[in-house]
């Protein structure tokens, strides 16, 4: 599924009105009807219900919904905020209709406002039809005022129809207040301030409704952006051969695992097996390779050459030829952390390493400060940060990080030719093609130290298999997320990085019934 801006949806519906010839009011009514539907499904028993609605567009689906809410035998009335004179064509059209069924409209002024409060506080559901995609700059005194007011009021549901009014749909920014749903009805494809930051928090549930906008649509020019489902690679996927043996599968080398921060690199080993990669090998300073073989079974270890405090020497990288061509792809930083001569340990490496690479966490850290380490890649590079680490990647802090996080994710794409994966709620994957994928699954659960190292294995585990850089970020965020969720067992406070580590097989199984399914 793709995921629109408000300028792209306005091209979609331009589209499908004028190039295919599907009236602007069919859209209309389909989306007000599917708003109403949303309530009774929720809702059995009709009450009474205010909508809000602005003269624009989404005021128009206002309208439907109300006339649907009525024939439901709820007891519907609009509130309108604005001129009358000021309602789009089509909207006027469905604000006739509720006229001529007498279903009431009162006109919003300053001196109704004991009524308005009345009426919020008595509604058994409130439709937020007031500000769409349609929305320009800060929400004005008046408009502000009235969100200001349901929010304060409200006792029953609030449904949002298409975005909560004053969101911005681009960046999810509150302009500087919106309106708090419980759930989302929106039209075609979601919107960007479904899923970022403070919108999302806005948004409750997000339904998103088909209003009759053909694919061929979006297909004659297609979103940059698209919600990140198994759709898009679930053909990468493919059973195992009977005829196969380990090689077929790649081999994972594991890069980290300096003192006191082993267990960050075991489980990025252990996932890029659990993945399906054929072998997986953990190299860490030499000082660790005891240990870490007492520690682990699964996988191969290598003693890199030890600075003597148990991290990475600054020449240690000279030993990679040695073995180099064993490897098929390398996941470079669980437990790496930072040592003397890191800049030019990890340019030297990330130049010999041939083929894809995923740098994570120490490993970012040091680019960050070392940001011609990139330069010589010869393989493809998938960057991993948290927000934190992309705060220290672009120079800003983990607020503004989170204020810009798909601008920055595909700014950084771009810039550095990499597939960036910036994790945290709804992960944004971005393509250096401009293109971005946002990530349904996962939980709080996993915000747990360890949950970044399994996901780097996972993708490395993907990369050594031989699929494509692209693919696999989409594809082992998509699982390492839903492994996620199928780990949480009793308390979501309680998940381990381990246990997000066993399930991925439940993930992968998960995909394939599904596919025999479709
Ligand atoms: N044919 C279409 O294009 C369809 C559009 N649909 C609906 O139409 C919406 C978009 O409609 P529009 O483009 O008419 O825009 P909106 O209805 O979202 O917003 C425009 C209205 O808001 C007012 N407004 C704009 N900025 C404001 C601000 N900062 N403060 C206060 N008031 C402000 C404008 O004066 C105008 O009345 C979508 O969100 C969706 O709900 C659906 O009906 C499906 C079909
Ligand atoms: N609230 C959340 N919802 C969904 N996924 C989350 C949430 N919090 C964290 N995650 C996921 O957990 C992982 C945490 O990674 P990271 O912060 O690098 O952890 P660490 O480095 O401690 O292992 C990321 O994949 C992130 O997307
Ligand atoms: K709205």
């Amino acid at each position: 599924m793709y995921l629109t801006t408000a300028q792209e949806m306005r091209d979609l519906d331009r589209y499908a009105i004028e190039t295919i010839g599907i009236p602007g009011v069919v859209l209309m009514e389909n989306a007000g009807k599917a708003v109403a539907r949303s309530l009774t499904d929720r809702l059995p028993r009709p009450g009474t219900a205010l909508v809000l609605a602005g003269t624009g567009n989404n005021g128009g689906d206002g309208f439907v919904a109300a006339r649907h809410l009525a024939a439901a035998g709820w007891k519907a009335v609009v509130w309108l905020a604005g001129p009358e004179e000021k309602l789009t064509s089509d909207a006027r059209v469905f604000f006739q209709v509720c006229r001529n069924l007498g279903i009431p409209v009162v006109r919003d002024a300053e001196e109704r406002r004991g009524e308005l409060i009345r009426r919020i506080e008595e509604a058994d559901a409130i439709v937020d039809a007031l500000l769409g995609t349609g929305i320009r700059g800060q929400v004005r005194p008046r408009a502000l005022e009235l969100i200001r007011l349901v929010n304060e009021h409200r006792r029953g549901a609030v449904v949002a129809v298409d975005v909560p009014s004053g969101a911005d749909t681009d960046t999810g920014a509150l302009l500087p207040e919106a309106i708090r749903a419980d759930w989302t009805v929106t039209f075609a494809y979601p919107k960007w301030c479904h899923y970022l930051l403070p919108a999302a928090d806005h948004c409750g549930e997000v339904i998103v409704a088909d209003i009759g906008i053909p694919r061929s649509a979006a297909e004659h020019r297609p979103p940059a952006a698209r919600v990140n489902d198994p759709s898009w690679w679930r053909e990468w996927l493919l059973p195992r051969s009977r005829w196969s043996h380990k090689g077929t599968y790649g081999h994972l080398l594991v890069v980290g695992g300096s003192r006191g921060m082993l267990g960050a690199a075991v489980l990025a080993g252990l996932a890029g097996l659990r993945i399906g990669a054929g072998l997986s090998t953990v190299a860490v300073p030499a000082a660790q390779e005891p240990i870490l073989a007492a520690k682990v079974t699964d996988a191969l270890v290598w003693g890199w050459p030890d600075d003597g405090e148990g991290r990475f020497a600054e020449d240690s990288v000279r030993i990679l030829p040695e073995r180099i061509d064993r490897f098929t792809a390398a996941a470079v930083g669980p437990g790496l952390g930072r040592f003397p001569g890191e800049g030019a340990w990890l340019r030297e490496l990330l130049e010999t390493l041939p083929f894809p690479v995923v740098l994570d966490a120490d490993g970012l850290n040091i680019l960050a400060e070392h940001p011609d380490a990139l330069r010589a890649r010869r393989g493809e590079t998938i960057l991993t940060p948290h927000p934190g680490e992309m705060a220290r990647l672009a120079g800003t802090t983990a607020a503004g990080v989170e204020s810009s996080r798909h601008t920055l994710a595909r700014e950084w794409a771009e810039k550095t030719g990499s597939v960036v994966v910036l994790k945290g709620t709804h992960t944004i994957i971005a393509f250096p093609d401009g293109t971005q994928m946002v990530n349904p699954t996962g939980t709080p659960a996993m915000a747990k130290a360890g949950s970044g190292d399994v996901l780097s294995g996972v993708i490395g585990g993907l990369l050594a298999r031989g699929i494509p850089a692209s693919v696999a970020a989409a594809m082992g965020v998509y699982l390492h997320g839903l492994a996620g969720e199928l780990a949480v067992r009793t308390s979501e406070h309680s998940l381990l990085a381990s246990e997000i580590l066993s399930q991925l097989g439940a993930a992968l199984s998960r995909l394939a019934s599904d596919r025999a399914r479709a």
